[in-house]
């Protein structure tokens, strides 16, 4: 039952053993009878930026899940670093909605990173959500018209990119949550049930440190299965498993920080409109306090269809 592996997995003493863990990094017999790899169709994209090439990608669907795609971190350390960035010093800013405007603690006219950097370190670690596009209204579960920002363009090319790598051919990323956690995080068992559209996937894109992810039924009663989720793995819940249960019992800090050093050649093709972030990125200096966030944060960027092609939106959605 989900909320018994939650519990079990949360637990702090005793700790758990996390044998029984899908672990994608070195697929064990555990794991290796638990999936099975997909192939990708053959396709003529060009690799988006902060990808490593089509050919290198390990594709897996967990068996019991149909629909739930695992993509071992396809990223460049470069991408990392750019999604990074862009979560931490862009996104978080208003006018997108966050965790933090109830406190009105930031100013509107204020670069949220900047302040948090020169002044208020405390501030950062309030951060807990993002949210871009259509708003998710948390408590009423409804996505509404006037309750609509901005959808940024290169996460909605990427979400794009990967849609067609795996098939979607017409995907529109309309809503994101950015979910920033600590090494003391949680986020209990959910189904994420208000988009209209729920034949589109699913996209969670995590970077940092690494997470137990259990992926349940669509019922609470149904066996929940853990997964580690590590920096730059990406997470496509579709079909069957669109609708399940799932949650993040626990964060594990890990010695392994790929995001550390950037590899050679890197830069080759970095789009016009991304080059002051990715500027950021390849100074170490200018790097460094988003790494050093990194070292004890995790940060996952969900990425939904709201609508149906074509479909206009009144009140939508249900608790
Ligand atoms: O952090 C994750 O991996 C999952 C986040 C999630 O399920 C959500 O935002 O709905
Ligand atoms: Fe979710």
């Amino acid at each position: 039952m989900f909320k018994d592996k939650f519990k079990y997995y949360k637990s702090k003493n005793p700790t758990p053993e996390l044998g029984r863990v899908l672990n994608f990094n070195s697929v064990d017999p555990n794991t290796r009878n638990k999936v099975q790899k997909v192939a990708l169709p053959v396709q003529d994209v060009p690799v988006f930026f902060g990808f490593k090439p089509l050919e290198s990608w390990e594709v897996y669907e967990i068996i019991d899940r149909p629909g739930l795609i695992f993509i071992k971190n396809p990223f460049t350390i470069l991408g990392q670093r750019y999604w990074t960035v862009r979560c931490l010093k862009d996104f978080s800013n208003k006018p997108n909605k966050s965790n933090l405007d109830s406190a009105k603690k930031i100013p509107d006219n204020k670069d949220w990173w900047e302040m948090c950097q020169n002044n208020n370190v405390l501030l950062l670690n309030k951060l807990r959500w993002v949210t871009l596009g259509y708003h998710h209204n948390w408590d009423t579960k409804v996505y509404s018209e006037s309750n609509r920002g901005k959808f940024p363009k290169d996460l909605q090319e990427m979400a794009s990119f990967l849609a067609t790598t795996l098939g979607y051919s017409r995907y529109s990323a309309e809503a994101a949550i950015i979910n920033y956690y600590h090494m003391d995080s949680t986020l209990s068992g959910h189904t994420d049930h208000s988009e209209r559209n729920l034949a589109a996937p699913l996209f969670s894109f995590s970077f940092g440190q690494t997470a137990i992810f259990l992926i349940g039924g669509p019922t609470l009663q149904d066996i929940a299965i853990p997964l580690f989720i590590r920096s730059g793995d990406i997470v496509v819940m579709s079909k069957e498993s669109r609708l399940c249960y799932h949650g993040v019992p626990k964060i594990l800090q890990v010695d392994n920080r790929m995001w550390c050093s950037l590899e050679q050649g890197s830069d080759k093709l970095v789009p016009k409109d991304y080059k002051e972030t990715v500027d950021i990125c390849k100074d170490e200096n200018l790097w460094k306090p988003f790494g050093s966030y990194l070292t004890h944060s995790r940060i996952n960027i969900n990425v939904r269809q709201v609508l149906f092609e074509g479909e206009k939106l009144l009140e939508i959605g249900s608790s």
